[in-house]
């Protein structure tokens, strides 16, 4: 199989964070314009900066896509995919929908799209527990129908809801053979 990224997406709190830490490939590290939760590392969760950066960054042709997400401005840089581009190894992103649609038409089959879904109620308690205010978790939920639609158009998708985060793991770890991993 000659795949060189897997792009893990889906709603906010689905839990494609905790898959792609379980699948243990090197991930690409995007940027962000929003602030760092507790415990996210810069450099390693995101390259956290400020939107007048990332706006220089895309005018200065830098980016090979931006997206803007709940009032936050994200992006994958060009430096970042270009061996990934080139087939230098495999490598894991989380994007959202249009992130991905980017990835899928820059890399085709060479690009794994990973659907990672959750109900609605099991993302929300996530939310919660992670800290977001009632504004944050309202608008991230404001998302969750879109973003489950956009799941079609994935390779697999994987069901992470009530809890069920050991019969995720063993699914997302069943692919590390198939992968050459
Ligand atoms: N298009 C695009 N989306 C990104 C990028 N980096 C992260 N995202 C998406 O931005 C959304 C918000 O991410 P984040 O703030 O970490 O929130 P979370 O999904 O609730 O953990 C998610 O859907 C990510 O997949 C990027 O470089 N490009
Ligand atoms: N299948 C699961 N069952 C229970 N909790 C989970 C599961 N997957 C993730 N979580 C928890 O939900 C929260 C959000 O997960 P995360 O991977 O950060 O989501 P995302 O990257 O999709 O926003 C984390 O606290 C994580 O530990």
């Amino acid at each position: 199989m000659d795949i060189s990224l897997v792009v893990f997406q889906g709603p906010s709190a689905s839990g494609k964070t905790t898959l792609q830490a379980v699948l243990g490939l090197p991930r690409i590290v995007t940027w962000t314009s929003r602030a760092p939760r507790d415990g996210e590392t810069d450099g390693v969760d995101y390259h956290f900066t400020q939107r007048e950066t990332l706006e220089r960054m895309m005018n200065e042709g830098k980016m090979l896509e931006t997206s803007e997400y709940r009032g936050h401005l994200y992006g994958t840089s060009l430096a970042s995919i270009e061996d990934t581009a080139s087939g230098a190894g495999l490598r894991s992103i989380v994007l959202d929908p249009s992130g991905a649609r980017v990835a899928k038409a820059l890399l085709g089959d060479r690009a794994l799209m990973l659907g990672v879904s959750a109900a609605r109620s099991e993302c929300e308690a996530r939310l919660l527990a992670r800290g977001s205010d009632p504004e944050q978790i309202a608008a991230r939920l404001a998302g969750y129908d879109e973003e489950i639609a956009a799941l079609e158009g994935c390779d697999l998708i994987v069901r992470s809801g009530e809890g069920a985060l050991e019969r995720a793991r063993e699914i997302v770890l069943a692919l590390r053979p198939m992968l050459g991993l």
